[in-house]
């Protein structure tokens, strides 16, 4: 459906653009490519693609990080021809943004195969050296990009992985249909319409306000401790996410906790990662760390937490064997909470 805007600009559109801020006209012409086909489609004509093999994406390498290639749809069209590939495969892509003069951004995994496309999965090294790039693991790649290419890739990774998981429906096994814009699957015999999931993640900075705890699992890279995180269960509040997990996880019951912020984290699939700080009674901080989730626990002063985020080569291995303390890297929000806690140490004071 689309609506004429008032008579000044005559614009055939959903919404009158004119008198909006950039950032809502962007908003509402994401939103107007996710309800409308059509104009999804005409916007993949002079919108730009990111490329990706089986969940990994293309990246080029410039001296101290990777670049982000994109391309048009005809280089997109043009490429598949020459890998002897349908073009129809282009119907796979998601959309996954928009710049703020609407050029849409998409993403297409040419490696992932979909129940619906006969394409075959395309061979990684013949497409590399056609690109001029390579596929690179998201995990080793996304320190190494800017935060605007990171928080792209992590977006379009998500979106891309939930549609190769949904492809058919739970209800009837037939297999599900995605609209242009890949906003939604639908399954064509019942009508059932699914829409892409993140899980919501809890993390949590303690304090007994001199000191914070930090934790660790046997899958952290070694000498690495974060905050205390753990997925919510259903039906919980944050809140008591938060209680749950700091008591499931250390022993501790938390007195008082503040919201900081939230991140999507691509890994291992998608989550939510809400941030808090909370504090426990400086009488009540002896731990009882719960090796069946973590393998180590412990308070840290604020001249270590300080030391340690100095740090910027943590994986050398010490003389005595061992691997220096250190904290996630600032992409992670863990490494936000964390500074937040070293510029202000303080315990918060919202209740629980
Ligand atoms: N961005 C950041 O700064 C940080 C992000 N994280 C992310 O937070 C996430 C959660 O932290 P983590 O400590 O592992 O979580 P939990 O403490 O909840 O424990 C993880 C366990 O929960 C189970 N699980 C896995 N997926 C789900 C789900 N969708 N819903 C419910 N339970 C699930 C699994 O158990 P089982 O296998 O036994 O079924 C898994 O081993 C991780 O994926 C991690 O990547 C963590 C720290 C920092
Ligand atoms: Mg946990």
């Amino acid at each position: 459906m689309s609506l004429y805007c008032g008579t000044a600009c005559r614009r055939k559109s959903f919404w009158c653009y004119r008198l909006l801020s950039t950032y809502v006209t962007k908003t509402r012409y994401l939103f107007e490519l996710k309800e409308d086909d059509d104009a999804c489609k005409k916007a993949q004509q002079t919108g730009a693609f990111y490329l990706f093999h089986n969940l990994a994406p293309l990246l080029q390498k410039s001296e101290h990080q990777y670049l982000l290639p994109q391309y048009s749809l005809v280089e997109l069209e043009k490429l598949l021809g020459k890998l002897g590939q349908d073009t129809q495969r282009i119907e796979d892509s998601v959309l996954i943004g928009c710049s703020e003069q609407h050029e849409a951004w998409f993403a297409l995994d040419l490696g992932l195969t979909n129940s619906s496309s006969m394409s075959a999965s395309l061979q990684k090294p013949e497409m590399e050296a056609e690109l001029r790039g390579s596929f690179i693991e998201l995990r080793k790649a996304l320190f190494r990009l800017n935060v605007k290419d990171a928080s792209l890739l992590s977006t379009a990774q998500a979106l891309l992985r939930w549609h190769d998981a949904h492809q058919f429906c739970s209800r009837s096994g037939q297999p599900t249909k995605k609209n242009v814009a890949g906003s939604k699957r639908v399954c064509p015999s019942n009508k059932i319409i699914y829409y892409p999931q993140m899980a919501p993640v809890v993390i949590t900075l303690v304090s007994d306000g001199t000191r914070c705890l930090l934790a660790r699992q046997s899958s952290f890279p070694k000498g690495m401790y974060s905050a205390l995180a753990g997925f919510c269960d259903i039906g919980e509040t944050l809140e008591e996410a938060v209680r749950r997990e700091v008591a499931e996880e250390v022993g501790l019951e938390v007195e008082r906790l503040h919201y900081s912020a939230s991140q999507h984290w691509p890994f291992p699939n998608s989550s939510l990662m809400i941030a808090c700080h909370a504090a426990v009674s400086p009488g009540q901080t002896e731990i009882q760390v719960n090796l069946r989730e973590l393998e180590a626990a412990a308070w840290f002063s604020h001249d270590e937490v300080v030391m340690a985020l100095k740090r910027n080569d943590p994986y050398t291995k010490q003389q005595n064997g061992t691997f220096p303390f250190w904290l996630p890297p600032k992409l992670a929000i863990a490494h936000q909470l964390i500074k937040e806690w070293v510029e202000k140490p303080t315990c918060p004071s919202l209740p629980a």
